[in-house]
């Protein structure tokens, strides 16, 4: 408990520290709050997913997950600050007691930890896991591009060389196989959320088609709403809509493969900034953008909870 309340949450911090806020995070909270081994990186450091139950066997659940792009640093401190928030609500705010009381939450905050640690020691601006491309001096696959839902299509590479190199088959790198296994392993999954840096947007699937998805006016409107709920604390400019319309093409990316297994409520964020800083966000940035994102967040979980 002591740990808890001297962890600094507007600070960058290595992943041995996030690892053990985690840890500390457990200890605090042993009727809440479950750390879960998904498996292990291609550098075999472990995967850990903090998993919120009140109970259950097996009940609907939400995933979220931060870092699949390891440079994208404000998307992981968020991840810390949201698991400690949503630790210290539950009880308090009648919403989190509520959602938590019905559901599974399972919260990945450093889902690219090869990647991480390469930010720390060698170059920030890693993007890619840190697996050996064979015949290539160029290393890592973009773990969002890996997934088998319009695997290897437009809007990926197959220069193991460039960021968003494909990888040499769907779910070939271990970090997206491990999320992959529990996902399918699990198979209550209602919502799947993964948080990306920079742009603010809140899209949701598809990225390797611009098609509309079936359920696009809802998605659209689930996300108008926590967009607006986002943008009530700090009036930071949110835009909502598919990821091929309001990004690009984007071929392999986790929410529609998602989405494809039938887990609807399938959303990417892009946190701040609009690019004045980009990766490089200033970590007096990060408690404001992990309580608005938390906003959104929670709109979204609320609206899964009753639907
Ligand atoms: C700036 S960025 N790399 N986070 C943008 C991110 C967009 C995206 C999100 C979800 C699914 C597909 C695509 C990507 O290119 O992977
Ligand atoms: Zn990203």
């Amino acid at each position: 408990e002591r740990n808890a309340k001297i962890f600094d949450f507007a600070a960058y911090h290595d992943l041995d520290t996030i690892y053990s806020f985690m840890d500390t995070l457990v200890a605090s909270h042993p009727n809440l709050i479950s750390k879960i081994n998904i498996g292990n990186s291609y550098e075999n450091r472990p995967m850990y997913a903090l998993k919120f139950s009140t109970g259950g066997e097996n009940r609907p659940a939400i995933w979220i997950d931060a870092g699949i792009h390891a440079r994208e640093w404000v998307t992981q401190a968020s991840a810390v600050w949201i698991a400690n928030k949503m630790a210290s609500d539950y009880g308090v705010d009648p919403s989190v007691t509520s959602l938590l009381g019905q559901m599974d939450v399972y919260l990945m905050i450093v889902t690219n930890p090869d990647g991480y640690s390469f930010t720390h020691t060698d170059n920030r601006m890693w993007r890619k896991t840190r697996s050996v491309n064979p015949g290539s001096s160029c290393r890592g696959t973009d773990p969002n591009r890996n997934w088998d839902a319009g695997f290897g299509g437009p809007g990926a590479s197959k220069n193991p060389c460039s960021d968003s190199y494909h990888g040499p088959y769907a779910h070939s790198e271990v970090e997206v196989k491990n999320v992959v296994d529990l996902i399918k392993g699990h198979g209550n999954f209602k919502s799947f959320i993964s948080i990306h840096s920079y742009s603010q947007l809140l899209m949701y699937p598809y990225g390797y088609t611009c098609t509309n998805i079936p359920d696009q006016s809802e998605l659209h409107a689930v996300g108008t709403a926590a967009i607006k709920e986002l943008m009530s604390l700090y009036n930071t400019k949110y835009q909502v809509g598919s990821i091929c319309k309001i990004i690009y093409q984007a071929s392999g990316g986790s929410i529609d493969w998602t989405y494809n297994i039938g887990i609807k409520y399938s959303f990417a964020f892009e946190l701040r900034d609009t690019g004045l800083y980009g990766f490089l966000l200033p970590a007096n940035q990060i408690i404001p953008t992990a309580e608005e994102t938390w906003l959104g967040l929670k709109n979204i979980m609320e609206y899964v909870r009753d639907h």
